[in-house]
């Protein structure tokens, strides 16, 4: 599931609530995509927050779910709508933003981390890729040698490190709810941040193709 709640400031705050580690089951994709459209549709809200209850933003897709048939809403159009959305979407990450995790985050606008975070693409170590968008968003955001690096190897990176990379905007030892509530005041009603376009990667004696 997902909790709707308004915060000051003219904001939603959107917690997913999936413990232990608000992993993106069905309920929880349902709920985002219901969450996300009642802030988007609602002309008091400027912009929103997006976090993980207790303190966890999110451990990535629900690893219960593997034995069964995909059910509900596919992670892909759930993270673009929120790509999509035209009022900032803040992602507070705090404990871990792993696999399906941090890719959600990818999709929000910007990131705000707890300093005690970690974030990673861990899906090589199950025998998947980081098919939810974090193939194309993250190369976009630190460039093609970093992001492979992550996706191949699957290590985890401290808040630090992904703000040294890029992968986060802003590293905070207090409440990250509060900071990205702050930044999302900031930058409500400007246009929403895109990421830069695809890299186009050149060979010698071969059309420049685009990484997709
Ligand atoms: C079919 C196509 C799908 C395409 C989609 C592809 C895109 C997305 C893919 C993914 O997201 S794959 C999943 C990626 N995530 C992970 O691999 C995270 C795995 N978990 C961990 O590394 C650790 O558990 C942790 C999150 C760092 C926490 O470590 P800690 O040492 O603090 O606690 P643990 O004892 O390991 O775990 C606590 C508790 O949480 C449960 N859990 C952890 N991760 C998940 C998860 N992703 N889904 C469901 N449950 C999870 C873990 O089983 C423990 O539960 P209990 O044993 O306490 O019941």
């Amino acid at each position: 599931m997902a909790r709707y709640t308004r915060i000051p400031g003219s904001l939603a705050l959107i917690t997913l609530t999936n413990p232990p580690v608000n992993a993106l089951s069905v309920a929880v994709r349902q709920g985002i995509i219901d969450t996300m459209s009642r802030a988007l549709s609602d002309p008091e809200v400027k912009g929103v927050v997006l976090c993980g209850e207790n303190r966890k933003f999110c451990g990535g897709a629900d690893i219960r779910e593997f034995a069964g048939p995909m059910k509900g809403p596919h992670l892909v159009p759930t993270f673009d709508s929120i790509e999509a959305a035209e009022k900032p979407v803040v992602a507070a990450i705090e404990g871990v933003a792993l696999g399906g995790g941090l890719e959600l985050a990818l999709a929000c606008h910007y990131r705000i981390a707890h300093v005690k975070a970690r974030l990673g693409l861990p899906e090589v170590t199950l025998g998947l890729l980081p098919a939810a968008g974090g193939t194309q968003r993250l190369p976009r955001l630190i460039g093609v040698p970093a992001a492979l690096d992550l996706i191949t190897t699957g290590r985890h990176v401290s808040a630090q490190e992904a703000l040294k990379l890029g992968i986060v905007d802003r590293v905070t030892d207090g409440d990250a709810r509060e900071v990205a509530a702050e930044l999302a005041r900031s930058v409500s009603g400007q246009a929403s941040r895109t990421l830069p376009p695809l890299p186009v990667l050149r060979v010698a004696h071969l059309s420049p193709f685009r990484l997709n």
